[in-house]
């Protein structure tokens, strides 16, 4: 089989059956979360190669009470043992605020059993569906429209006399709800689902204190969302007692578009959205929960559903549907908010020292003022809309290092590691090294590799801390004396190197003790020991911090080398970078070991 050069020969327009003249959801915009239904448990685990056992259903089930979904969907209980034994343990175990919802088709003695399982809830949605589409009147069941309407206004009868106009005072001690579901809405005549829809409006006869459900599902997505939201739209603006009424969306991702669909048919009106984490479900699956949810949040609005530990709800979900969740699922991916390319990095690298500058200043601010409750700094950050640390995810996941990398990558990773803040010069040589080792290794390089490739080039420690025993060769600083001579405006430095078989004394002059240091290297090695670039800054905030130094030193006519010393004593970490320096020159026999 190939593609149709012409497949309108096989496939046709969608065609709404609407024309809606004065749509007014384009200029909405959105103040509140909707009412939120978790499908996971029925939609999400129809659909699943090996549906749910009890076991994950109930871990699956806490995990969603936890997060804050107050309308959950349980089940199909007239499908198996299994959802009804389920159902019966969700009656048992809910929290008092959270409804159970269980679903039928418009099938008689599946609704009684469905209703059965329901027995002792405290709050409880029965659910009922019957699809209305030519498509599947004709194809599916061989109803006329009549027919369906009329199976449609009896079953919600039978329910009725089964809830809430039963004379059992067992059955109402529940509060019940209902919720019909003309399926396939979004392929069905607009009119006729309105006509299907009064229909059981005037069976079921809701009140203002308890509304009916009217989930209008897009079973199967069959446009634009556009065309949705406008289906949505003319629904809402047409259903007589829309006070009476909760609309419902029910979206189905088949062309891609589930939460692009409700949220615009939120706009074009409706109070509720059912779907699942991470969009399970039918086919290409019921729209994303945590998506639409995180969409509120990144607009300032409280969804009311709670994502602060994404990880243990991806670990939930992964284990009980067996379904990863995509590394790139909006939020949720694991690599969703990992830069691995060079301008990324460096963007991101940029926006959080604003947003940690601004953040001091603010908490200055608000100290000076004597303000009781701290501001939060706005986050305005490059390619990363959320701060993952809102969602349970650390900083130091963000920039990850391969050959795509630039020198904000690892310099970031040595930043948030080590605490050191390299000058430019620096970052621009290191990220050469390490974009050679990528290359060479073809791979990711791991947080302890970067920070292995920058401590054994350049970083000289205090003395017999461990990290520079990996280098038996190398000079370390044993001792040194300063003396300042006021009057000739000079300073001497008198110290001992010592590498593994070699001890040297030094003795130098300069204008101060940086100076005087790297010329009693020249003086011992016979070259020029040329400081072209010096930078430092102290580490950790107490008294008791440390120092950075950088110094680029030019030895002879060589390039100059990077090197970078860390002491409690300024000092000894300016002297500790030159040894670097001089480390690294005599690896790369710019000075002779025999002087
Ligand atoms: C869009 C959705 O997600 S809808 C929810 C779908 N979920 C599920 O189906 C999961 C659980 N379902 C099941 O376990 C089974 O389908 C059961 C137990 C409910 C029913 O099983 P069965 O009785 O064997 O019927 P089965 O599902 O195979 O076939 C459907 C039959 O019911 C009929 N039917 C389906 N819905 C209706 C309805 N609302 N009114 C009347 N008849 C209906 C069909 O026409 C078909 O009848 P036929 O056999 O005479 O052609
Ligand atoms: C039962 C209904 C609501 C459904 O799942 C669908 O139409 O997709
Ligand atoms: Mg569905």
């Amino acid at each position: 089989m190939v593609l149709l050069q012409d497949p309108s020969i096989k496939y046709t327009k969608f065609d709404p059956h609407l024309k809606l003249e004065d749509r007014q959801w384009p200029s909405k915009t959105f103040s509140k979360p909707p009412r939120w239904l978790s499908t996971d448990l029925r939609d999400g685990n129809q659909s699943l190669p090996d549906p749910m056992t009890v076991e994950e259903k109930k871990v699956y089930f806490k995990k969603l009470v936890e997060i804050g979904f107050k309308e959950i969907e349980v089940a199909f209980p007239s499908a198996s043992q299994i959802d009804f034994d389920f159902t019966r343990w969700c009656v048992e175990n809910a929290p008092d605020d959270v409804a159970i919802q269980v679903l039928a088709p418009c099938r008689v003695p599946l609704i009684k059993r469905t209703i059965e399982s329901l027995k002792g809830a405290k709050r409880a949605i029965v659910h009922i569906y019957m699809a209305t589409s030519d498509c599947f009147r004709d194809v599916v069941f061989g109803l006329s429209k009549q027919e369906t309407k009329k199976q449609a206004t009896e079953c919600t009868k039978y329910v009725r006399d089964l809830t809430k106009d039963s004379t059992d005072p067992a059955i109402l001690k529940t509060h019940w709800l209902f919720e019909f579901s003309p399926e396939t809405f979004s392929d069905t005549d607009p009119d006729y689902a309105l006509d299907v829809c009064e229909s059981v409006k005037a069976a079921w006869e809701p009140s203002l204190e308890n509304p009916i459900i009217f989930n209008l599902p897009a079973t199967v997505e069959m446009a634009t969302p556009n065309v949705y939201a406008d289906q949505i739209e003319n629904f809402c603006s047409k259903i007589s007692e829309r006070e009476k009424v909760c609309v419902s969306l029910h979206p189905h991702n088949d062309r891609g578009c589930a939460v692009a669909a409700a949220e615009l048919a939120q706009l074009a009106g409706a109070d509720r959205v059912e779907g699942c984490l991470f969009g399970n479900g039918e086919r290409t699956g019921n729209v994303d929960l945590v998506t639409l949810a995180l969409n509120l949040y990144t607009q300032g609005i409280n969804p009311q559903l709670d994502f602060s530990d994404i990880n243990s709800v991806i670990d939930v979900v992964e284990k009980c549907n067996k379904i990863p969740v995509h590394p790139r699922a909006p939020y949720g991916g694991q690599l969703v908010v990992c830069a691995f390319s060079g301008s990324h990095q460096d963007a991101i690298k940029k926006g959080f020292k604003k947003h940690s500058e601004r953040k001091r200043k603010m908490e200055e601010e608000d100290k000076k003022l004597g303000r009781k409750q701290p501001r939060v700094s706005h986050w305005k950050m490059p390619y990363l809309p959320l701060d993952p640390q809102d969602i349970g995810r650390t900083y130091e996941a963000i920039i990850r290092v391969n050959s795509q990398s630039g020198k904000g990558g690892a310099s970031w990773i040595i930043l948030r590691n080590l605490e050191l803040d390299l000058p430019r010069g620096l970052q621009i040589e290191f990220s050469k090294v390490v974009q050679r080792e990528t290359e060479a290794k073809t791979r990711e390089l791991k947080t302890s590799e970067i920070i292995n490739l920058f401590e054994d080039k350049y970083v000289v420690y205090p003395e017999n801390d461990g990290v520079n025993l990996r280098k038996i060769d190398a000079f370390e600083l044993t001792d040194y004396h300063s003396h300042n001579n006021k009057e000739a405006g000079k300073r001497t430095v008198i110290s001992t190197i010592k590498n593994n078989d070699r001890t040297i004394e030094l003795f130098g002059e300069g204008n101060g003790p940086i100076s005087a240091f790297a010329n009693s290297l020249a003086r011992h090695f016979g070259k020029d020991f040329d400081v072209v670039n010096y930078h430092e800054h102290s580490l950790g905030k107490d008294s008791n911090s440390q120092a950075a130094s950088y110094i680029n030193c030019r030895i002879g006519t060589n390039p100059p080398l990077w090197g970078v010393g860390i002491n409690e004593d300024v000092t000894i970490a300016g002297f500790n970078a030159l040894v670097s320096c001089l480390n690294q020159s005599v690896n790369k026999g710019f000075v002779n070991l025999q002087n």
